[in-house]
């Protein structure tokens, strides 16, 4: 799956993923409303809206980009209405052709990891059937809980072909309170790259491994040090657009092939038009804007790479 997200990568110029975090309050009116006459103001009229939110946005940007991210908690809040729409959505954008990562953020002990990735990315087994679950390409996995929580999400990534994510250095403004501290004299960040790393050069595609790494967008200094400490790791980096990250502040986290990263946006694609930017859109074209902010978001990077050469 490594493979096939590079290949799209480079088919597409465009080194990065659309979030798929619908928040209610994004979807706009006009959607709402037809989302509630039909199922009415209930957790099936929510997950029938931001669903067809989704659809629209991917519509309007599956041609432009390699994959997508969507978050599995504003699925769930809706309950498992919610949870239907996420699995839809994954459906329908693997249809389109898009690498799917789920946004799930798992880990836990061996055999509960070892569930939680059978579940999103392998197939469970039925008396004497097999079945996919929720079937993304990608999972984002915690792995502060240890190598037992992750070993299970490597197993079955190398069985059915699929990548993980693995939290390394996270976007939020306290991530340092604990990824920072540090041990033997270097932060804990460095010691997880180091060992994402490790598991990702006996799990190699062509040219990366699919054992990738999360590094925020927001810390690029901390980008810097863990491109150079992880060469063969594909970094997933959130943090772009609605938490501050810009173009110049990704340049080090790609390797000098040009690869080695994606970055993501959510809020800023999938909510472009109730941004100032893309107000002349209005909220009936908005799937139009976030493709505008599609285009804009892969001149930034593009621009800055080129400015760095
Ligand atoms: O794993 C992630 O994707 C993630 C890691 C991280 O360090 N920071 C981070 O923001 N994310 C996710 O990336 C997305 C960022 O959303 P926006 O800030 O709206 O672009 C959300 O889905 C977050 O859950």
């Amino acid at each position: 799956m490594i493979n096939k997200l590079i290949e799209k990568i480079q088919k597409t110029h465009a080194p990065i993923v659309v979030g798929l975090d619908p928040m209610l309050n994004y979807v706009p009116e006009h959607i709402q409303k037809r989302a509630f006459a039909e199922y009415g103001e209930t957790l099936e009229g929510a997950a029938e809206a931001i669903w067809q939110f989704n659809k629209e946005i991917v519509d309007a940007t599956y041609d432009l980009i390699p994959a997508v991210k969507p978050q599995v908690a504003m699925y769930e809040q809706f309950g498992i209405e919610g949870v239907k729409a996420f699995k839809k959505t994954v459906d329908y954008c693997h249809e389109k052709g898009l690498v799917v990562i789920g946004d799930v953020k798992r880990g836990d002990i061996g055999s509960t990891s070892e569930a939680y990735a059978v579940g999103h990315l392998g197939k469970v087994k039925v008396g004497s059937q097999q079945f996919a679950g929720f079937d993304e390409d990608f999972a984002t996995v915690n792995p502060y809980l240890g190598s037992d929580g992750i070993k299970p999400f490597i197993k079955v990534c190398k069985e059915e072909n699929k990548g993980l994510f693995i939290l390394v250095k996270t976007s939020n403004p306290s991530s340092g309170e604990f990824q920072d501290r540090l041990i033997d004299g270097r932060p804990l960040y460095e010691w997880v790259g180091e060992q994402v790393d490790a598991w990702g050069k006996e799990h190699m595609g062509d040219s990366y491994s699919y054992i990738g790494a999360v590094v925020g967008a927001t810390y690029p200094e901390q980008g810097k040090v863990l491109r150079k400490l992880m060469p063969k790791t594909f970094i997933l980096v959130p943090g772009y657009g609605a938490q501050g990250g810009r173009g110049k502040d990704l340049v080090h986290f790609f390797n000098e092939d040009g690869l080695g990263a994606i970055i993501n946006s959510s809020r800023g694609i999938i909510a472009a038009y109730k941004q100032e930017a893309y107000a002349q859109f209005g909220s009936q074209n908005f799937a139009e804007a976030s493709r505008q902010a599609v285009k804009d978001m892969i001149a930034d990077i593009d621009g800055a790479l080129q400015a760095a050469k």
